[in-house]
């Protein structure tokens, strides 16, 4: 049996259908017992592993994920600390990496599928006539982590007893953890923990240690079958006392505990409550029975009691309300212990950090035992990283710098406490120097860095072709199994594998894309006579191969495939080319895949970032040069596609300067606080280099407030909160005065999307001169425009909304005009082009039309 499990028996805690109610779950509670098992069904795995990743190092939890079948996400859920996954055991080869977090599920009582690491037996029947037979198998292989889950309705004792007998770990069936009405799931709870203790009291009691979070003793308590189940039952430190019978501390002198987790040791006779202690343990004046705190410990809680009230004159509480002196002591002192050499002197130094680091995180509401938390679930991690330096610091030393390779959708643990909030300035109150400044985009890697990355890129690609751009695709998007740039179409079905729900959304996306795009062309040539004779004429013509970037570093974007395909398929486009950087086993997202072959692409460059671009630029050997490239990206997708572009060798053009989204909300009295909100998080949340602007009119405190609490609160349910902390630094609300001071500022801001939640928003388009596009009034949330109600995403911003347009139809065709004189027609304009062609001194252009008028003449 494994060591380290905190309790010899899981608690199979039931998925709620649709796992909403995971964030309600009473994950304390499941916290205490600390072994749950959960079943990932697929339409919940996403869910139930940001739960995981969130909670991991509070749980010892073990997943059956037999019904999920893509071996990234079962990597994901592993990522995000899942200490052990079961799977089918033919998949089982695809994670011998992962050694005992990865073990095989059968439902039979086969034990000859064990992996030398374990096996779960499901539907296990303990009273079944063939346990015998598995009893005296299981013991003979010594089979270590063999887990039973039992079929419904058994009997638990005899599945405990039969567990016990072959050294297994029983699953305990479904409890109900979270509601009073299955309390007897705890009494049965209780007398399960019962069952596994030994005590060597006439009293049956079982020695209980106490500690803190941080692993402090705090003294010594004894329990009894009762006391568990009104621990577990109050989330409390509840013991058995020798004298006064059940003690429920703190009920008398205030000090009460609350229950984090509770273990039994490696031979099951003693067990550890781990608490939440208020005020002191010892009926002593000191904190524990042990005497008083010293170390970080110590120091923690010093800190949190000069937070609430510090003493005058406290440098601590100095600390606190300076951030620019705390950042400088961090700074300081992180150099110090640098430089420190002898022992000595690095205890010094170190002491010092410490000291800094804590005030910083205590400061910002994170104590050490969230600190511990982080560590232990960066330790869960499968996905390595490199551990090099980054950026200024490995400059500064001269040593390699980790290229920051695109993180692909990652779980969040969102460990700050602080509030997510825009900053606010008032209008009246701010000169128009300062406003632009707070307008600002946030700023990116100047033109010049990101040049000096791109341009070798672009000329590997240039030289080496195919094997150049496998190399990058190797290195930037770990898909080092990947041996050809390219996937021709036709496109394999198994490579398009999609639920019903998500082949409807596309194809219902899908044409409303192409109907308001298809509305876009031309009916018939434009034909104007300027003069008798003189016909002038413009028509239009598809590009005839174009290159569609799809980003996928952050965020896999099929959405983008829509509105860059289907614009290029009803423009008539003859190539159709994808891009887009591949998951790291080297296949690209179904969901592009079915979007390619909708819209009839050619192919698909499995490459991102300016590789992908250089190799549509140029040509490689499997890559088809295009004749524009068109999509948006992130800097060094954006800086590649106007490289190439410059070059006059490529003969490339490209669609416009497509970076990090933003929006724009235009709000009054009569907008909807959470539809606000919702708006502006939903692009906060595309990266924490976007930037998301509010431009709330004449709101007074309560209306802001209202705005303000609806953002923090949206935000904490994300996923992605991490990212939207970060967007949401740089993001601005400006109180203005009126409709008009509004909407200067937000044509001056030029947004990529404008938001309109205002009274009769309609009215006010007529005022929008500067967009990429305009979302009017409160039923026209952001992401419509997104995904499928037909309009384009493809849009310009930061502030280019003032000069380009979104991608549209038009992005995809070339206009050719023409010119058709007759004889009278020539006789008419003549005059005019050989005076001109005389000021200019270019006889031959005077000659041409002179020519022909004299041959006029002659007949
Ligand atoms: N304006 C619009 O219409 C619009 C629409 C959709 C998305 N977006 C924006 O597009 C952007 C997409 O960016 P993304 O990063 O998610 O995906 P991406 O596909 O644009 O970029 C990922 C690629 O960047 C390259 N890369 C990453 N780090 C690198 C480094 N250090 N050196 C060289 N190359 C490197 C890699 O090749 C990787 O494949 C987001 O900012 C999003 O907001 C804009
Ligand atoms: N809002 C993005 C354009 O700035 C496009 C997008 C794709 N998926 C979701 N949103
Ligand atoms: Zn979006």
């Amino acid at each position: 049996m494994e060591a380290t499990l905190p309790l010899p028996f899981l608690v199979s805690v039931a998925a709620p259908a649709g796992l909403a109610e995971l964030e309600g779950l009473n994950r304390e509670e499941v916290s205490i017992l600390g072994t749950p098992f959960f079943e990932a069904q697929p339409q919940i795995a996403e869910k139930l592993s940001r739960f995981l990743g969130r909670h991991n190092h509070e749980f010892y939890a073990h997943l059956d994920v037999t019904s999920l079948d893509s071996p990234d996400e079962i990597v994901a859920i592993l990522d995000r600390g899942t200490r052990r996954v079961f799977v089918t055991p033919q998949t089982l080869s695809e994670y011998t990496e992962y050694g005992a977090r990865v073990l095989p599920a059968t439902s039979s009582l086969d034990l000859s599928v064990a992996s030398e690491h374990g096996l779960l037996i499901k539907e296990f029947d303990p009273s079944s006539a063939e346990v015998e037979n598995f009893i005296a198998e299981a013991k003979s292989k010594k089979i270590s982590n063999l887990y039973l889950k039992p079929v419904s309705n058994v009997s638990i004792e005899k599945l405990i007893e039969v567990a016990k007998s072959c050294d297994a770990i029983p699953v305990l069936p479904s409890t109900g953890l979270t509601t009073d009405e299955q309390d007897k799931d705890r009494v049965q709870l209780s007398k399960v923990f019962a069952s596994y203790w030994t005590s060597d009291r006439a009293d049956g009691l079982i020695a209980t240690v106490v500690t803190d979070e941080a692993g402090v003793a705090l003294g010594l308590a004894y329990s009894s079958s009762e006391s568990v189940l009104e621990a577990i039952r109050r989330q409390a430190g509840v013991y058995q006392s020798r004298k006064r019978g059940l003690w429920v501390k703190g009920l008398s002198s205030g000090d009460t505990q609350e229950l984090v987790r509770v273990a039994l040791d490696c031979d099951n006779d003693t067990l550890k409550f781990t608490v939440r202690q208020k005020g002191r343990f010892c009926h002593l004046p000191q904190f524990s029975c042990f005497g008083d705190l010293g170390g970080i410990v110590a120091l923690e809680q010093t800190l949190k009691s000069r937070k609430e009230s510090a003493p005058a004159g406290s440098y601590t509480a100095r600390l606190f309300s300076d951030e620019k002196l705390l950042r400088a002591k961090i700074m300081e002192e992180a150099e110090e212990l640098c430089d420190a050499k002898t022992p000595e002197e690095v205890a010094f130094e170190a002491a010092d950090l410490i000291y800094f680091a804590l005030t910083k995180a205590v400061g910002s509401g994170v104590s050490l035992a969230d600190i511990e938390a982080n560590l232990t679930a960066k330790s869960l991690k499968v996905k390595r990283r490199t551990g090099n330096a980054k950026g200024k610091w490995a400059e500064k030393e001269g040593i390699k710098t980790d290229a920051p390779a695109p993180a692909k959708p990652a779980p969040v643990v969102d460990t700050t406490n602080e509030r997510i909030v825009m900053q606010k300035i008032d209008s009246s109150q701010t000169s128009e120097a300062e406003l632009l400044e707070k307008l600002k985009r946030p700023s990116q890697k100047s033109p010049d860095t990101i040049l000096k990355i791109i341009h070798p890129i672009i000329e590997e690609v240039k030289k080496g072709g195919d094997k150049a751009v496998l190399s990058y695709t190797h290195k930037f998007e770990k898909a080092t199994s990947l041996t050809s740039p390219v996937l021709k179409a036709p496109f394999p079905k198994e490579l398009m594998d999609l639920s019903p729900e998500t082949i409807k959304a596309i194809d219902n996306s899908f044409e409303n894309i192409k109907k308001f795009h298809s509305a876009q062309a031309e009916e018939k040539p434009l034909r104007v006579e300027t003069m008798p004779g003189v016909v002038c004429s413009r028509f239009s013509r598809p590009i005839e191969r174009v290159g569609l970037y799809i980003p996928g570093g952050t965020a896999v974007l099929p959405s983008t495939a829509l509105m860059l395909g289907v614009p290029a398929m009803v423009a008539g486009c003859k190539k159709i080319v994808f891009a887009s950087p591949p998951r790291s086993d080297g296949r690209v997202t179904p969901e592009i895949v079915y979007v390619a072959h909708k819209v009839g692409a050619e192919s698909i460059v499995l490459a991102g970032g300016a590789q992908a671009v250089a190799a549509m630029a140029y040509g490689t050997e499997s890559v088809t040069k295009v004749d524009k490239i068109l999509g948006p990206g992130n800097q060094f997708v954006t800086a590649a596609k106007m490289h190439v572009s410059n070059d006059t060798n490529a003969g490339v053009g490209i669609d416009m300067p497509a970076g990090p989204s933003e929006v724009l909300v235009v709000a009054d009295k009569d907008s909807n606080p959470a539809f606000v909100a919702s708006d502006l998080l939903s692009q906060a949340e595309h990266g924490v280099d976007s930037q998301v602007i509010l431009l709330a009119i004449d709101l007074n405190e309560q209306q802001l407030q209202a705005i303000d609490d609806e953002v923090h609160n949206q935000a904490l349910a994300l996923p992605r909160v991490d990212i939207v902390r970060g967007s949401i630094k740089h993001s601005v609300t400006v109180l203005v005065k009126t409709l008009d001071e509004a909407m200067r500022i937000s044509n001056d801001y030029a947004p990529e999307h404008l938001i309109l939640q205002i009274k009769d928003a309609e009215k006010v388009v007529d005022k929008v001169m500067n967009a990429g596009s305009v979302f009017i009034g409160e039923w026209t949330p952001e992401s419509v425009g997104d995904y499928s109600a037909g309009v384009n995403h493809s849009l310009p911003t930061y502030g280019f909304a003032k000069q380009y347009s979104g991608v549209n139809l038009g992005s995809f065709m070339k206009h050719i005009t023409s010119s058709n004189l007759s004889a009278e027609g020539l006789r008419n304009v003549g005059s005019a082009v050989m005076q001109l062609a005389k000021v200019e001194e270019l006889e031959a252009h005077r000659r041409a039309v002179e020519i022909r008028i004299q041959h006029m003449d002659k007949k």
